[in-house]
């Protein structure tokens, strides 16, 4: 495991915006708070927001299929999300929700709702906010493409889904392998097709497949990307 990390420019660390982009369970909420924590910045889990505000819609019984529903109520929640890499937070109406928003009833709504033009257009807004002047690690499925094109650092990973499959089953505590390979290849397929803001590789991203990595391995790269990155004039 690393320990160290080679000095990097404090004006860097200080405006730096790192993208990590990827499909389902391809190892971004790890690589993001990873190289956040290595490197004192903050972390911004977008995928977090959408599960929130989907949460949001099963409790006001929204119908999560009804894109116009969906529509007319996406500006209601309102959400804070905590940067601490150690420790991300995510509350709704001032309710924790980060228990709640990774159970399988969320899970299976999120993508629908993340289709949903007015819910990426707030959280969009949200997003940026948070971003701010930079120094963040923000990962999600469009943060090189659209929420943060101008990103000095762009990153794309990907996994087998094999193996995504085998290390989301774990973490899940042994669930069923093959059921959790369909479901991360669904939302995969929805993710991707949509219409606003599809996940894709964004343009400049440097393509990094885990597979065959261990977790520090993939941090030591992002790390030695933003260590390559110049300092602003
Ligand atoms: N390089 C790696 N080697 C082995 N396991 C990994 C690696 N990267 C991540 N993992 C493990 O894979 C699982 C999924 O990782 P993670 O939650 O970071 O993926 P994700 O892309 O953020 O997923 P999602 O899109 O569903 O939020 C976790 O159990 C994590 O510990
Ligand atoms: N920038 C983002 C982040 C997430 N989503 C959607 C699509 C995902 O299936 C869902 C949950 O994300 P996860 O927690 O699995 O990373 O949220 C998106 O559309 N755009």
């Amino acid at each position: 495991m690393s320990t160290s990390s080679p000095a990097i420019d404090p004006t860097v660390l200080a405006t730096v915006v790192v993208a990590l982009d990827g499909p389902s369970g391809s190892g971004k909420s790890s690589t993001a708070r990873g190289v956040a924590s290595r490197l004192g910045l903050r972390y911004l889990d977008t995928g977090a927001q959408f599960r929130a505000i989907t949460w949001w819609m099963l409790q006001h019984e929204v119908d999560v299929h009804d894109a116009a529903a969906v529509a007319a109520r996406a500006d209601e929640a309102v959400l804070a999300s905590g940067t601490d890499p150690q420790a991300p937070t995510i509350t709704v109406d001032g309710t924790d929700v980060a228990t709640a928003i990774r159970q399988a009833d969320v899970t299976g709504a999120v993508s629908p709702v993340s289709a949903v033009p007015e819910v990426r257009a707030r959280l969009l807004a949200d997003q940026r906010a948070l971003i701010g002047e930079g120094g963040i690690v923000v990962e999600g499925r469009d943060i090189g493409s659209v929420v943060a094109p101008d990103a000095q650092v762009k990153v794309y990973l990907t996994a087998d889904p094999a193996a995504r499959a085998v290390r989301r089953a774990a973490e899940e505590g042994g669930s069923d392998v093959e059921a959790t390979r369909a479901s991360l290849l669904s939302r995969d397929t929805i993710d991707s097709g949509r219409a606003t803001a599809p996940l894709t590789m964004p343009d400049g991203a440097v393509h990094i497949d885990t597979t065959d990595f261990t977790l520090d391995e993939v941090i030591d790269q992002v790390v030695a990307l933003v260590g390559a990155v110049e300092a602003p004039a």
